[in-house]
């Protein structure tokens, strides 16, 4: 039974581990979790019945698998102090810290085999969606466990060069922030037009989760849709038209680009 341990148990460990509970081939008895907040500890206690530790040695004294959910600045630190233990166990390293490179992750923690992922927050629902690009000393079995881990929780994607993790960050991982602020957008949009926030709220979740499974589930890609909402002369057409004359386009290829940039940034910061 291959043990589990997280380091962090903040908002996206919670993510994954609620991804795997509710799926079910993951035993909660077989869940370690280490996090300093009291209060988290027991919040994942009571919502998913994993083990919880105070002290993160605890929590990886059997692990075969231990996933990094602390944030990228702390991580060298905190791999530091693990450092002994981690070496002789030579369990499989995953960290989920945007903007950390394998090289560092290996020096920090000393394991060899360690995968580089960026999952996002949709995986509490399992509608994740992880890049993830392993160091050459992953075997197939260990490869296999991690995209099997993450597949609990979604869509996952193995990319070539590590570089690609940056993108993939700021594509999927940063992405539901995106469709966030989007929806804010809208909500607020319709109450200027006289909708009731419940109201614009309400259409505006479902509109999303329309369009998304609309556009997972067609055969034609999301411009065809968008072309078929779209009727000449009619009232999408206006407002496609007000977007794109803001650039939208470039704003988010802009947007995207700094996610990226930063992602790359933090792995030169943050680096030996
Ligand atoms: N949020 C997201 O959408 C995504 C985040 N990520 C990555 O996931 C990682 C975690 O992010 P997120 O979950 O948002 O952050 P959170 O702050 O919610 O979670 C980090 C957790 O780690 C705990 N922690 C701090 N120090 C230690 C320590 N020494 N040992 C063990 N645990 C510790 C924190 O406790 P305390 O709060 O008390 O300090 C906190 O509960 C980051 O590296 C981020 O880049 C990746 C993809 C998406
Ligand atoms: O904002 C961040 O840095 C993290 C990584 C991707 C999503 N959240």
């Amino acid at each position: 039974m291959t043990q589990i341990a997280f380091i962090g148990g903040g908002n996206m460990a919670t993510s994954i581990i609620g991804g795997l509970i509710r799926q079910g081939d993951t035993k909660a008895s077989l869940i370690h979790v280490a996090d300093p907040n009291a209060g988290q500890r027991q919040a994942l206690q009571k919502d998913f019945g994993v083990q919880v530790h105070e002290d993160n040695q605890e929590a990886i004294a059997k692990a075969d698998v231990v996933i990094m959910a602390v944030k990228p600045q702390v991580m060298k630190t905190v791999l530091e102090t693990l450092q002994a233990t981690l070496s002789k166990r030579q369990p499989l390293l995953i960290s989920i810290a945007a903007g950390i490179n394998v090289a560092s992750l290996q020096s920090w923690s000393g394991c060899k085999a360690v995968v580089r992922c960026m999952p996002n927050t949709p995986a509490l629902l399992s509608l994740g969606a992880t890049g993830l690009f392993g160091s050459k000393e992953v075997s197939i079995d260990q490869r296999n466990m991690a995209d099997a881990l993450l597949r609990a929780v979604g869509l996952t994607v193995w990319v070539k060069t590590e570089a690609e993790i940056d993108a993939v960050t700021a594509v999927s991982g940063s992405g539901p922030a995106y469709f966030f602020l989007l929806m804010e957008a809208m909500i607020e949009a319709g109450q200027q037009l006289g909708l009731s926030e419940q109201t614009a709220t309400k259409l505006t979740l479902q509109t999303a989760l329309g369009a998304g499974q609309m556009a997972l589930n067609s055969d034609v890609g999301p411009a065809e849709l968008r072309r078929r909402v779209t009727s000449p002369g009619g009232t999408t057409e206006q407002a496609i038209g007000r977007f794109e004359d803001a650039g939208l386009r470039q704003i988010v290829a802009t947007a995207l680009k700094a996610a990226s940039d930063r992602a790359a940034e933090l792995s030169r910061q943050l680096a030996d």
